[in-house]
């Protein structure tokens, strides 16, 4: 998301001091660019200018370049000069061109000529994203062009009734038949609608029709996911998923994931000590497998996609497994939401898209709110766009019917709750609606922790998880941590708030694979017989147990951020929402916090804000959607 900043002053670091005057010196005092964009531009364009034989730059080339660098930083692919123009206000003194001079302006412009700024339509591309974007098209279209996969169709159906054998299974049928007769599949569907079973269902299909090939060998498969916290749980979920299969198909499926577990996509490609963007398996060396299989690919950036197309086989199944409505990777692009948005639903029969629609996991009121919150009909642009109010007021029509004031009894239990407060929230009301729904877990987790209970004290931190928006502020994850400790320390005087104490709970914040830990596992601290205090954590196969002297990064997890909380699951979630104005509060953090719950899901903010975060719809921009379009 494009972020606009507050100056703190003169000395804020974000200002460049030695901006000359002019449009990048202005953008950058009024919080549009950052020091980092107008340093980029500027020393990018005196070297375009130098290449080109030209005295200066044109102004409007200037400040189309600072931001699409901005763009990029900001998730973006491009930029797109229509949208920017409406969701950035100028600074004080300066209009926005119009679109005709502005484009002129670029065409013209040293940095054009030079090959550093690439304009299409609207769309403004640095050349190292124009190309990636490119290279994704036409890597799909050379895939989607590929003689179908040899499959024995007779087998292929006996088999798919097999597996998913019920009425209900009908999405999962058609994602089989699909991923089997295809080379590229994108899977998506929310939370719970079947997807890893979707894929242990391929699995299964395919090692059966491995099998009744006189020549046929096990298919070489890779899993992999883009984070390693996600890669880890993997393994074990597409096992998992295929015990609800007949013992002959979840032993096909134990049999390909035992010789293959899932690991991070760097990994999987070959990451290089020298490049974090170029790997080992490239077009040239490319992956020996025969399938691929990506999941939690909503966090697939663009630059990651493109080298991931270039190594996979133009003969090998690809298939990518996501919720394009969750938050979007760190890096540039959108690449999950494009492809669905570019090549549209399944109906069309060269759409490479299946969705799964029908929810397994949730009570019926948390898929209403979350499909309330996917559906909501709004504008769409880069920046914050005004949503429909009748798609606010769906959502609160659905939270009005569950309405409590702070401090009015919370059932923990219900589906969906909706806490209401005034804006903004005092702290007193904070303590008073957070205390019902968060005490009562850390208090549990604490005795299971002072008893020695490992288990008991993982089993109970993975029931219920507090969700913020920010780490600071008010309602930000460090003011929360506070309050729950102050809460524990008040009733008992062994919690050291801010310390390490029996029943503290950790998130892990850095990869350690000497530690055997992931960035995102959980754990939780727990007196040991003899007294000592010992980090036990939640890894896939078994809890790992550490001495606490031996585990640096870990954070305090009484909350924790929503970003942080993407592609893992609570029984119970408390999501408390910051105030309206705040620019994080968008229609997918919402979502994916609501989708966080597995049971109940409950909602601690005002009418405000929810209006806002409905409102706020980002997407990046891209030219991957129309690039895809224009293919078919
Ligand atoms: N066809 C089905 N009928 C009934 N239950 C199913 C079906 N498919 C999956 N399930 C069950 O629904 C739950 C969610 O399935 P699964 O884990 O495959 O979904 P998912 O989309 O991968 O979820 P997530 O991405 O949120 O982890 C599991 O308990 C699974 O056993």
């Amino acid at each position: 998301m494009s972020e606009l900043f507050e100056p703190d002053g003169p000395h804020d670091h974000r200002i460049a001091a030695a901006a000359p005057e002019g449009v990048l010196r202005a953008f950058n005092h009024a919080g549009v660019l950052t020091a980092a964009d107008v340093q980029v531009a500027t020393r990018v364009t005196g070297l375009a200018v130098l290449a080109d034989g030209r005295g200066a730059e044109d102004d409007l080339a200037l400040l189309a370049l600072a931001l699409c660098v901005r763009s990029v930083r900001s998730g973006s692919v491009c930029l797109d000069l229509d949208t920017v123009t409406v969701s950035t206000a100028a600074p004080d003194g300066w209009d926005w061109p119009d679109h005709d001079t502005w484009c002129a302006a670029i065409d013209d412009s040293a940095l054009v000529a030079t090959g550093v700024l690439h304009r299409g339509g609207s769309l403004v591309h640095l050349d190292r994203y124009l190309r990636e974007e490119r290279q994704v098209a036409d890597d799909l279209r050379v895939r989607e062009r590929q003689p179908a996969p040899a499959v024995d169709l007779g087998v292929l159906e006996h088999g798919v009734t097999r597996v998913f054998p019920a009425p209900e299974d009908e999405e999962q049928r058609t994602a089989a038949r699909h991923a089997l007769t295809r080379r590229t599949t994108v899977l998506t569907g929310g939370p719970g609608t079947g997807k890893t079973t979707a894929v242990a269902g391929l699995l299964a299909l395919l090692a059966e029709q491995a099998e009744h090939d006189p020549r046929g060998r096990a298919p070489r498969v890779a899993l992999a996911a883009p984070t390693g916290k996600a890669a880890a749980r993997l393994t074990e979920a597409v096992a998992e998923s295929a015990q609800r299969f007949a013992a002959a198909d979840s032993e096909r499926v134990a049999r390909l994931v035992q010789g293959a577990p899932a690991t991070t996509l760097h990994r999987l490609l070959g990451a290089r000590p020298d490049s974090s963007v170029r790997f080992r398996h490239h077009r040239g060396n490319r992956l020996p497998h025969d399938v691929v299989v990506v999941d939690e690919a909503s966090m697939l950036s663009l630059t990651l996609t493109a080298r991931l197309l270039e190594a996979v086989r133009p003969d090998a199944r690809l298939l990518l497994v996501g919720d394009p409505d969750q938050l979007a990777s760190v890096e540039a692009g959108a690449v999950l939401a494009d492809l669905v948005a570019g090549f549209g639903d399944a109906t069309g029969r060269e759409s490479p898209v299946v969705r799964l629609r029908t929810s397994h996991r949730f009570g019926a009121s948390i898929g209403a709110l979350a499909a309330a919150l996917r559906d909501a009909d709004v504008e769409r642009g880069t920046g914050p766009a005004t949503g429909e109010p009748a798609a606010a007021e769906r959502v609160l029509g659905l939270l009005r019917d569950v309405r409590r004031r702070p401090g009015a009894p919370v059932d923990p239990t219900a589906p969906v709750g909706f806490v209401a407060m005034a804006e903004p929230a005092t702290e007193g009301a904070l303590d008073e609606a957070l205390r019902p729904l968060v005490l009562p877990t850390a208090r549990a987790v604490r005795a299971a922790a002072l008893a020695g209970d490992a288990a008991a004290a993982l089993a109970l931190l993975a029931e219920h998880r507090l969700l913020c928006a920010h780490r600071s502020g008010p309602a930000g994850v460090a003011a929360q941590n506070r309050r729950v400790e102050t809460w524990l320390a008040e009733e008992d005087p062994g919690v050291v708030p801010g310390g390490s104490y029996a029943g503290r709970p950790l998130l892990v914040s850095r990869n350690d694979p000497g530690l055997g830990l992931a960035n995102g596992d959980t754990g939780v601290v727990v007196r040991a017989p003899d007294g000592a205090f010992r980090a036990v954590f939640a890894t896939p196969g078994r809890p790992r147990e550490l001495a606490l002297s031996r585990v640096g990064d870990v954070e305090t997890m009484h909350a924790l951020t929503i970003h942080k909380a993407q592609g893992s699951q609570a029984e119970r979630v408390t999501v408390l929402l910051p105030g309206p104005e705040s620019r994080l509060l968008t229609r997918e953090l919402l979502y994916t916090a609501v989708t966080r719950a597995q049971r109940s899901v409950c909602l601690v903010g005002s009418e405000e804000a929810v209006t806002a975060a409905v409102g706020r719809h980002v997407q990046r921009a891209s030219g991957l959607r129309e690039r895809l379009r224009a293919a078919d």
